[in-house]
Formats: C-alpha cells, sequence, structure tokens
C-alpha cells in the first residue's frame, strides 16, 4: 500500500521504519561507483479537489558523492515533494530516479524502505527529537531502530555527538538546550547508522544566522569525516553560498 510522509513529520517515517526487519546482507552502496543519486525525467501531480495539480514537470538531477547539494526555490514550488522522491518516500508518476543501483521509481515500499532506513539520514527543520529522552538516549534510539547490534552503539553514539560538538552536553534533554544544539542533536541521530546521504529539509529555518552557521560548519566536517553526501533545501541566501551545488526550481523544473 502506498504511504505518504509529509514533512516535519519524522515520527511518521520513524514508525514505519521500526516495522521493518532489518536487512544485513544489503550491497554496500559506498562501494559503488558515482552518482550517489540520479533523477531523469521526473514528474510528481496531486489528484486536489478533482484537479491535477502539477507540482514537478521534469526534473533532472545528480548528487556527486561527498557534495553539499542544495535545492532552492519558492514556497510551494516542490522541493519537499522532491526530496521526499529522493529519500524514497513516495513514487514519481513518471521518470526514473536511481540511488546507486537501486531504481525508486520501480521498487515496492518494502524494498525502498530496507535502503532507505540503511542508506539514508533525514533532518527535519522542526529537529524532530524525543522530548523526554536525552541527546544521547535519543541518538541510541536511532541506533536500535536501524538495527545496529547493541555492543556498538555506546562508541558510536559518544563518537556522532563528539562529532557535532555536543560531548559535554550528551545527558541534556531537548529543552535544556538552545535549537541550533537541538539541530545537532538531530544531525547525530540522523548520521548515527552511518547512511551515505542526508536529506536536509530546511535545517536551518528555525534558527539565528550565527546558528545556521554553525550547522553548515557541522555539515562540511560531517561530509569529510563520515563521508556522507548531503541535500538540503533552503530560501537563506547566505546559507547557499557553501554549496557545492544550487539547484533552483521554477515552475516545477530547474533552471540552470
Ligand atoms: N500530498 C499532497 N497532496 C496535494 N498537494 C500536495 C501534496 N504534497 C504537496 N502538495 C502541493 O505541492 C506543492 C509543492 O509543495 P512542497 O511542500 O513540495 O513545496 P516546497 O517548495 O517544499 O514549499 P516550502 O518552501 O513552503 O516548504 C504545494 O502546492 C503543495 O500544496
Amino acid at each position: 500500500m502506498a504511504r505518504w510522509f509529509r514533512k516535519k513529520n519524522a515520527s511518521e517515517v520513524m514508525v514505519l521504519e521500526e516495522e521493518m526487519p532489518f536487512d544485513n546482507n544489503a550491497t554496500p552502496l559506498r562501494q559503488l561507483k558515482s552518482p550517489l543519486l540520479t533523477v531523469r525525467g521526473v514528474q510528481r501531480s496531486f489528484q486536489v479537489g478533482g484537479q491535477k495539480l502539477e507540482v514537478l514537470k521534469g526534473i533532472e538531477m545528480e548528487l556527486i558523492p561527498l557534495q553539499l547539494v542544495m535545492l532552492k526555490g519558492r514556497s510551494g514550488s516542490g522541493k519537499t515533494t522532491l526530496l521526499n522522491l529522493i529519500g524514497g518516500l513516495d513514487q514519481p508518476n513518471e521518470g526514473e530516479i536511481w540511488f546507486q543501483e537501486h531504481a525508486f521509481h520501480l521498487g515496492s515500499d518494502d524494498e525502498r524502505t530496507l535502503v532507505r532506513r540503511k542508506e539514508i539520514g533525514f533532518i527535519f527543520q522542526s529537529f524532530a527529537l524525543m522530548p523526554l529522552l536525552s541527546a544521547w538516549e535519543n541518538v541510541e534510539l536511532a541506533l536500535r531502530m536501524a538495527g545496529i547490534p547493541r555492543s556498538e552503539w555506546k562508541e558510536r553514539v559518544a563518537h556522532c555527538l563528539e562529532l557535532v560538538g555536543l560531548g559535554k552536553r550528551m545527558h541534556h534533554r531537548p529543552f535544556e538546550l538552545s535549537g541550533g544544539e537541538q539541530q545537532r542533536v538531530a544531525i547525530a541521530k540522523a548520521i548515527a547508522h552511518r547512511p551515505s546521504l542526508i536529506l536536509a529539509d530546511e535545517p536551518t529555518a528555525e534558527l539565528d544566522s550565527q546558528m545556521g552557521a554553525q550547522i553548515m560548519s557541522v555539515f562540511r566536517s560531517i561530509i569529510a569525516t563520515e563521508q556522507i553526501t548531503i541535500c538540503m533545501t533552503t530560501h537563506d541566501p547566505t546559507i547557499l553560498e557553501v554549496a557545492d551545488h544550487v539547484y533552483e526550481m521554477v515552475d516545477g523544473k530547474f533552471i540552470s
């Protein structure tokens, strides 16, 4: 059954992932050659009040490994719709989406979920942390849900929280942390299971410019140290400056 996921609703994504068995035999994708992701001629429309709303009208893009790629475009232009497709949370009406050798446009929900839970991490504008759990427990939960053996948790949680600069605040709960610190916990959570791709929907939108710059610096650092590729949406022109590549969406297509 097709399921629909909207942005800022991380718990819904997590519920589905928790239902899925972990596939220990999945292909080690990072050993394969680039690009990490290829989108060809993708179209996505929705039926709204009996009318067809065409949101994506022929998207072409590639994600090259270890790049920081940004999607820009005015509100409602379809950025989140595209992120949902890239993350295998939704499928296009037309076109192809290849995540390495995995055909996301053809695969079943279950097949895409298996790839997603191993290879992709999500970051949301609203942080999507469990409010009653500490930073440490939030990251640990991500490892549990990804099916990572318990024996690896301690070292990995400490490593990820150190990496995002929260070594001294590991046992704080979200309400005891600033917005920027909460987003850094969310980043630690997203990278904990060693995905090859991070998808981030407006990750700096709720932060002031200084905290936003810190998040971008953390992104740069995890690309280098964790060998991760990042694709994110943003409206902020100062943030766009640090991208390796910017795709601008106008009228359901990218302009160069
Ligand atoms: N499931 C859906 N059903 C109907 N319409 C949808 C659905 N998902 C998205 N849309 C519509 O598609 C258009 C693009 O939405 P989307 O959220 O992708 O834009 P966006 O560029 O991410 O906007 P923003 O910058 O405001 O977050 C909007 O008009 C939205 O209402």
